[in-house]
């Protein structure tokens, strides 16, 4: 478990920058999402104690700090990359590398060092200087160097933010890859909801110093409450299996208990297990199946909850559908003429849903 009580203050400032409690599961990836100066990056620098707080940390059963001690960040086992430069730019890739072998505490074996340097292709990166990579080369070498101490906990600030489309995708693809390998905890901090949708297991949303939510990342995506901050990116993650495929119309069935939707196929062999999200903009309700309509995904489903406020045109929906949580928004105005109250069955219209894992 991580735990973490935090209480900042910027010298000169009126309120705290940061007040909160976060529990947080010791093994896995947890995000941090929330608005430009929500305070993502100084939590991050309080956790590395980098930044003066007051705070009780524990990190899987160690205390980093407490009322009474404060353990200096070159004894936190902890690796840390950042949006740009977390490497040292007058050394190498291979002395960035051995700087940070020699500082670790518990560096990794020679054949999980070759291993971590063969996934993330930094084998022929290595006499280059650091200062003359890309930003994607530069991200696969701070990876690189963050996995090979071992650290206790990962942390990571916006490792996509300066990167393009491409390389985006291609770090994004390498720590999906990574996160069976990697046994500490890793917090991801991230103001791109596809990015955590991706990666994360569980989710922090932070506003203004706050923790608005926190639970696992299906659970609160799939809480109507929150639907209106998140606004157009309002929507649930399911986990499903590939169950079939149509070559004809090179479509892919993905399917979980009793759910089933067809999307673009992609690939995947069948029986992979996948993540799909699915936007609340993109489902509709019907009272019954309409068959005439370009909509291929139709689920029955049961309104379990509704959330409508009399101050918006809009209300936000969640749907069961089987085990799985799925969000809808419709307007006031349809809520009332279809009479749509909780615990009715009904049909989900799915427009568009897409993979992301
Ligand atoms: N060194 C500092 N001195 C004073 N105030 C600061 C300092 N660093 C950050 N702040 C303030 O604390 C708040 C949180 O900032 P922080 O950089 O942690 O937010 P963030 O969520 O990481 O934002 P972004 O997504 O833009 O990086 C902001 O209001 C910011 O202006």
């Amino acid at each position: 478990m991580i735990k973490a009580a935090v209480t900042l203050r910027y010298p000169g400032a009126a309120d705290d920058a940061l007040k909160l409690d976060l529990n947080l599961p010791g093994q896995g990836v947890s995000a941090i999402f929330g608005p430009s100066g929500a305070g993502k990056s100084s939590l991050l620098r309080c956790l590395a104690g980098l930044q003066t707080c007051r705070a009780d940390i524990r990190i899987n059963g160690v205390t980093w700090q407490d009322a009474t001690s404060c353990m200096p960040t070159h004894r936190r086992q902890l690796a840390y990359v950042f949006q740009e430069n977390s490497l040292l730019s007058h050394l190498s890739v291979q002395g960035n590398l051995d700087y940070a072998m020699k500082r670790a505490t518990a560096p990794v074996s020679q054949a999980r060092y070759a291993e971590l340097l063969d996934i993330l292709r930094v084998g022929e990166l290595l006499p280059r200087p650091a200062a003359l990579l890309s930003g994607g080369e530069r991200q696969r070498v701070a990876l690189a160097r963050a996995l090979v101490v071992q650290p206790k906990l990962l942390l990571l600030d916006e490792p996509l933010a300066a990167l393009d489309g491409t390389h985006k995708r291609d770090i994004l693809e390498l720590l999906d890859t990574l996160r069976d390998l990697i046994e500490a905890p890793l917090i991801y901090v991230t103001h791109a909801l596809d990015e955590l949708t991706r990666l994360a297991d569980h989710l922090v949303l932070l506003e203004q110093g706050r923790v608005v939510a926190q639970g696992p990342l299906r659970t609160v995506l799939a809480r109507t409450d929150l639907a209106h901050r998140l606004g157009d990116q309002a929507g649930v993650v399911i986990e499903a299996q590939v169950s079939a495929r149509d070559p004809r119309w090179r479509l892919m069935q993905v399917r979980w208990d009793n759910g089933q939707l067809w999307l673009r196929d992609s690939g995947e062999a069948l029986g992979s297990a996948v993540r799909v999200r699915i936007l609340a903009r993109d489902v509709s309700l019907t009272l019954s199946e309409h068959v005439d309509t370009s909509i291929v995904n139709r689920l029955p489903v049961q309104i379990r909850e509704i959330n409508s406020s009399a101050e918006d045109a809009m209300a936000v929906i969640r749907l069961s559908s089987g085990q799985a949580d799925i969000l809808a928004r419709t307007t006031a105005r349809s809520l009332d003429h279809l009479g749509l109250e909780a615990g009715m069955s009904v049909w989900a219209q799915v427009k568009s849903a897409a993979l992301v894992r």
